[in-house]
């Protein structure tokens, strides 16, 4: 595989399960040594697409190429040079944290040091706990370092900060940070918007099993802004809607929360503040901002991201 060949590429990929299809015609690329996120809320087929690149689930349509190779037909090639997170299981439940992690480094020709990766993510207290003593958060750090600790070139995190408190996360964001600065690619699952933007180079956002953006997070957001304010819960819409120039979104994400998102100008604002004074509505919180991912998420399917 050369240098500057793609880490995954998934072209037309499906996966069914009986009559349900999981993953519809996906297709992506991920680059070398760059942290990809895929973004998209329960049922997306983010699970589905991760463990085809593992390896663990055979495609039902398209092609998958991980690494140069065929993560079904090479596994063996491809699994030393992978670090994969699951969301569960993979460790045996009366061995002990610190244990546990110097078997899977003694598996890897470079390991990094285990005691250091332990004290990193706070696991250094537990290191002698037996896993099926330790906290969901805790699990979860000890699946994040077994899956680094052999230096991979390519890392699968499925949701890696689900269940970790904020110090937890901030821990794991900072180690995504250096595996990148050392050159791993990282292709990681989230349904939090914060997490992408903080650590992806460039997010796929998926949804029913197709690619709906792919895409850097500073393309996705920057192309508008948004206003948003607070008023009355499920004011009809459709007054605003008719005040906006073309090209311009008027949502209601949460009851009571409203967003504009397209080109602002001083105009639209006012608009939205005469449309608000002509119908006795006091718009609370008026702001402009940039457009979150969770903005985009919402305009292009409609829904929010955390469902
Ligand atoms: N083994 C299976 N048998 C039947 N249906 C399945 C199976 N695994 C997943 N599915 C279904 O396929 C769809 C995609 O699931 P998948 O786990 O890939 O999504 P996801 O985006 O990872 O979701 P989450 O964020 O909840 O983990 C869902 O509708 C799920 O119910």
């Amino acid at each position: 595989m050369r240098a500057d060949e793609p880490a995954v590429v998934l072209q037309d990929l499906f996966v069914r399960y009986g009559p349900v299809t999981a993953v519809d015609g996906l297709s992506f690329t991920v680059r070398s040594g760059s942290v990809h996120a895929l973004l998209g809320p329960n049922g997306a087929g983010k699970t589905s697409t991760i463990e085809v690149c593992e390896g663990y689930r055979r495609a039902s349509g398209g092609s998958a190429r991980v690494l140069g190779l065929d993560p079904v037909g090479e596994h063996d090639q491809l699994m030393p040079r992978i670090g994969v997170m699951l969301q569960a299981g993979g460790v045996y439940p009366g061995a002990r944290a610190a244990e546990m992690l110097r078997l899977i480094a003694a598996y890897a020709a470079r390991p990094l040091d285990t005691a250091m990766l332990t004290e990193r993510l706070g696991l250094a207290k537990v290191a002698n706990t037996p896993y099926r003593r330790l906290s969901g958060g805790e699990k979860q750090r000890l699946s994040l370092a077994m899956a680094v600790v052999g230096r991979p070139d390519l890392v699968f995190l499925d949701e890696p900060t689900a269940g970790m408190d904020p110090q937890a996360r901030h821990a794991t964001w900072d180690l995504v940070d250096e595996l990148r600065k050392d050159g791993v690619t990282v292709v990681l699952t989230t349904h939090l918007m914060d997490e992408a933007e903080r650590l992806a180079d460039r997010v796929t956002i998926i949804d029913s099993g197709k690619v709906l953006a792919d895409d850097t997070p500073g393309h996705l957001t920057s192309s508008c802004e948004r206003l948003s304010f607070t008023a009355r819960a499920h004011l009809p819409l459709a007054p605003l809607q008719a005040v906006l120039p073309e090209g311009l979104a008027a949502l209601e994400p949460r009851p009571g929360e409203y967003v504009v998102s397209g080109d602002l100008t001083p105009q639209v604002l006012a608009a939205v503040t005469a449309w608000g004074a002509g119908n006795d509505v006091l718009l609370g919180d008026l702001r402009t901002a940039k457009r979150t991912l969770e903005d985009v998420f919402l305009e292009l399917t409609g829904r929010e991201l955390r469902t």
